[in-house]
């Protein structure tokens, strides 16, 4: 495992339908992630947080893209830090912020992987395009853009497209998936373990057939977790809470497998809403998943 870590913060909310999500970073670092991961024997770099507006100065002029413009430039600047963070041989660690930011992430993670894997943890498909998004919001889009379905201005960030492949993508945790993202996922075939393969197959094989799945034709896997894929009892801080969840020892156990596995070359963690937290619980456990996923052991 690569022992050098860069941390970016990413403080954008403009990709979700409420504010909050742009406190995330803030919250994550409280709740102490740089001496958590330290802990483990990892060097961990923090460049701070990307310069991201703020919505109450910017004008919606797209209702079925929102805040294209703002999210475009935001995902450019962050897809060019973390290629250069790839290209140093670091490992980056994204905080969100919503989850558009996976735009930016995959998009500078996959210029330095012709096959790069995705693990992608969430209560939602985000595969919507502008045509089936139910609200606009890019927050719902980011894994069709990687795919190379969206608006150009975000398909074609770093200049090429697609940027990931439908056979090398896992969802784990969906329980709540638009009409338009049914079937996309049907059409292009893409393994999806809802809460139904969860509850019946347990966790542990579902990581298993996960991990067997996104290393066979690929060169490195990136991990996209969404903090709403967990239940919402254990993480309530998050902008579109989703009951029945992955509860927090599953979502632990997941993670040590995946250490275990040894396959991640970068990660984010996503949509932590210190507005909608209990006492920074939600960010607390961002921080105990990190360090579960990047291999943290209690003997
Ligand atoms: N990253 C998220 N929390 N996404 C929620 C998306 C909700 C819904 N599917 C939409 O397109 O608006
Ligand atoms: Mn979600
Ligand atoms: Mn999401």
């Amino acid at each position: 495992m690569n022992k050098d870590i860069t941390i970016i913060g990413v403080p954008l909310d403009l990709g979700a339908g409420r504010r909050g999500v742009d406190m995330g970073p803030s919250a994550i670092r409280y709740a102490n992630v740089k001496d958590r991961l330290e802990k483990s024997g990892y060097h961990v770099l923090d460049l701070g947080n990307l310069n991201v507006p703020t919505p109450e100065t910017y004008k919606i002029e797209n209702q079925k893209l929102k805040y294209l413009k703002e999210v475009t430039a935001i995902n450019k600047i962050l897809a060019e830090q973390v290629s250069k963070i790839m290209q140093k041989g670091r490992f980056p660690l994204v905080l969100g912020g919503d989850h558009s930011i996976a735009i930016g992430t995959i998009a500078g993670v996959s210029k330095h992987k012709k096959n790069l894997g995705v693990i992608w943890f969430d209560a939602h498909g985000d595969i919507n395009t502008p045509e089936t998004s139910p609200s606009g919001n890019i927050h719902g889009m980011p894994l069709a853009v990687s795919l190379g379905e969206g608006h150009p201005d975000l398909t074609q960030i770093l200049n090429f497209s697609p940027k990931i492949k439908s056979e090398n993508i896992v969802l784990i945790g969906a329980r709540d998936l638009d009409k338009g993202e049914r079937n996309f996922i049907k059409e292009r075939g893409i393994r999806v373990y809802t809460m139904h393969e969860i509850d019946r197959l347990g966790m542990a094989q579902v990581v298993e057939e996960a991990i067997y799945y996104v290393t066979k034709n690929t060169d490195g896997v990136h991990l996209s977790l969404d903090l709403d894929g967990l239940d919402p009892n254990d993480a309530p801080g998050v902008g579109t809470p989703v009951t029945g969840g992955i509860t927090y020892r599953e979502g632990h156990l997941a993670m040590e497998m995946i250490a275990e596995a040894n396959i991640l070359i970068s990660a984010e963690f996503v949509e932590v809403n210190p507005i909608l937290d209990e006492r920074n619980k939600t960010a607390h456990i961002a921080v105990g998943l990190m360090a579960s996923a990047l291999g943290e052991k209690l003997l």
